[in-house]
């Protein structure tokens, strides 16, 4: 059984957190984790997105920690519900698209980046209500076929995947356009923004910068795409360890002899490029077929049978057609509401204007919760209870 329900939002409308002063509260809420009081809200300095800064207890003083990822704007309220390792916040007011946030304070990628700062780093993801399906992350080496198949999987299925937009610091081929097949960069703009905690992993491939930024998968999710990521072993091997959950598939060529065809076949590299991929085809190969980085080996003999292959492990076998696409399912929260949580259940009480109690209830359940950074917390469920005049987006009522 439960415990019962605690009221644990804590607003901070009177200006003072156990005794001490805050200046210019405004839609502020308090949350408490262990020694720590996180004050979640709308700026001081006019700016219009969500800050945080942190009491902490043990040592009687502020601190304004890093925030990763992109920050929610601010809105007209805030509820915050602790939770072990982040903080649910419901925003008041918003789009409902807009209106479920977690903060990650203690997530694997927070301790990480924490880890690497040596200071407090918190960082923020938008709530998604069920599963989407794992984004598909693609390695092998340079010329076995990996953009050729990633193609014919886009074209099949249009509404079903996007491509993860990688930035490089790598001049563009003849064809190739800025923003679509690459974000083209310069180096010590792209190690800034690596430092500034922008990018899910990078490598130095070939002798140039390769990044897949926060913000590329995060574009794909927003779409209600499956995100398809090419990338080399090594941001293979980064993202396994990233709390993002995907499928890892290796693509191998039939044979050295053939790889290195097919590297001079497409004619988009000097001979001194050809030569140092072949170099380095040798050891991702070994390491793709030897680590424990990939879930599938892949070989692409003939193209159309490892296409036909690479379908059947996404489960895309014997579509005629794409299926069809189905919106995101959306909460549209009252603007009056007060939350509490019993066990791994956060219950939203409803309330209509001139009613003390309320019969509408918004069960959010939070005991599968997925991933975290990049951008989106996935594994929400939810169950609504009574009449809403607001009425939920995408979904009909429960009951
Ligand atoms: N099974 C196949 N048989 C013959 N040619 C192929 C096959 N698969 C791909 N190709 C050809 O090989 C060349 C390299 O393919 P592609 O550009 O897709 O490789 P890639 O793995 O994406 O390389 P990179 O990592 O350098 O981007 C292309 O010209 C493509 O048409
Ligand atoms: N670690 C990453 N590797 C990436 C990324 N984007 C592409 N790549 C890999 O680089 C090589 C070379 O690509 P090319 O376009 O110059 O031929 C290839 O193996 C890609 O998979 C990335 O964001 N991160």
């Amino acid at each position: 059984m439960g415990e019962a329900p605690a009221l644990l939002v804590d607003d901070v409308q009177d200006g003072a957190l156990n005794g001490l002063e805050l200046k210019n509260v405004t839609c502020k809420t308090t949350a408490t984790v262990g020694d720590k009081a996180y004050v979640i809200g709308g700026a001081d300095d006019g700016t219009l997105s969500i800050e945080v800064q942190i009491f902490d207890r043990s040592l009687g003083e502020w601190v304004r920690p890093t925030v990763r990822g992109t920050k929610p704007v601010s809105c007209n309220g805030l509820s915050a519900v602790p939770l072990e390792d982040r903080i649910l916040i419901l925003k008041k007011g918003s789009k409902p698209d807009d209106q479920i946030w977690f903060l990650e304070i203690d997530t694997q990628y927070v301790r990480q980046q924490q880890k690497i700062l040596g200071s407090e780093v918190v960082a923020w993801s938008k709530g998604v209500i069920g599963n989407a399906e794992k984004p598909v992350v693609i390695s092998g080496p340079s010329g076995v076929g990996k953009g050729t198949l990633i193609s014919m999987l886009m074209k099949e299925f249009p509404s079903m995947f996007g491509f993860s937009v990688s930035h490089t610091t790598r001049a563009p081929r003849g064809m190739e356009k800025d923003g679509v097949h690459y974000h083209f960069t310069e180096k010590s703009i792209m190690e800034k923004e690596i430092k500034e905690g922008k990018f899910l992993e990078f490598a130095s491939v070939h002798g140039n910068l390769y990044g897949t930024s926060v913000e590329a998968v995060e574009l794909v999710a927003d779409a209600g795409k499956r995100c398809i990521l090419d990338i080399d072993v090594q941001g293979a091997r980064s993202v396994r360890a990233s709390s993002l959950e995907a499928i890892f598939i290796f693509i191998c060529p039939p044979s050295m002899e053939e790889l290195e065809k097919r590297l001079r076949d497409r004619g988009t590299e000097t001979e001194e490029q050809i030569l140092k991929r072949l170099r380095n085809a040798e050891a991702e190969i070994e390491q793709g077929k030897s680590s424990q980085v990939f879930d599938f080996i892949l070989y692409n003999e003939k193209l159309e049978e490892c296409y036909e292959r690479l379908k059947k492990l996404l489960g895309l076998d014997g579509f005629i057609t794409a299926p069809p696409k189905s919106g995101p399912i959306e909460i549209d929260l009252p603007m009056d509401h007060s939350v509490s949580k019993i066990d791994n259940k956060i219950i939203i009480n409803c309330i209509s204007s001139g009613e003390k109690e309320s019969k509408n209830l918004i069960i959010l359940d939070v005991s599968s919760l997925k991933g975290g950074v990049p951008g989106r917390t996935r594994g929400l469920n939810f169950q609504a209870i009574g009449s809403f005049s607001n009425g939920l987006n995408g979904i009909d009522q429960l009951s």
